[in-house]
């Protein structure tokens, strides 16, 4: 059954990066809304306006593109001889991938404490928080492109 998605794999791929570079976007913009909501006041019209906006762009973009790029890429990894599980390439770019499931994971919480009002951190904090999938992004690319061990 999987040997039989081997003449669709550049097809896969190309759709994988597509929904990669959807869920990417997001995972840089969403942190960013975050610094420009902490520096609106509790309860005010532009505080209440990042929350549609943060809520938006979670649930129509980054949620839909992460499960696509989850699937896409679980179908890549399941035809015969694409990915050895054992390289290291491989196994570096899971480790990046799952941490950058748990940014996602972070950034829902976190979403979530502005939509209560319940906002925990500052404005530096985000920003420095909006590197993290910057960083993930590349080690992914160096891994899957590359492929150094
Ligand atoms: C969500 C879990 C993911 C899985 C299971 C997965 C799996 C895969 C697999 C099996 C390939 C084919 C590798 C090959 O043809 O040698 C691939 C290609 C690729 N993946 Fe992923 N991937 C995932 C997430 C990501 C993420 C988060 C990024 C980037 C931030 C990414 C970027 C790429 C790129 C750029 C390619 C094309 C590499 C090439 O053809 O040279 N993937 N992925």
């Amino acid at each position: 059954m999987l040997i039989a998605l081997a003449p669709y794999y550049l097809w896969i791929k190309a759709f994988h990066i597509i929904a990669i570079i959807a869920w990417m976007a997001g995972q840089f913009y969403l942190p960013r809304l975050f610094v420009y909501h902490c520096q609106t006041k509790v309860g005010s019209e532009e505080s209440e306006r990042f929350k549609i906006m943060e809520r938006k762009l979670q649930r129509i973009i980054i949620n839909p593109a992460m499960i696509c790029s989850f699937i896409l890429g679980a179908l890549l990894a399941s035809i015969p001889g694409i990915v050895d599980m054992h390289s290291g390439w491989w196994i570096t770019k899971i480790i990046a991938v799952l941490l950058l499931f748990a940014f996602h994971g972070a950034c829902s919480r976190w979403r979530k404490q502005f939509l209560n009002d319940k906002n925990k951190h500052s404005e530096k904090f985000y920003r420095y928080m909006n590197e993290i999938p910057t960083i993930l992004m590349i080690i992914i690319v160096i891994m899957v492109v590359i492929k150094p061990f």
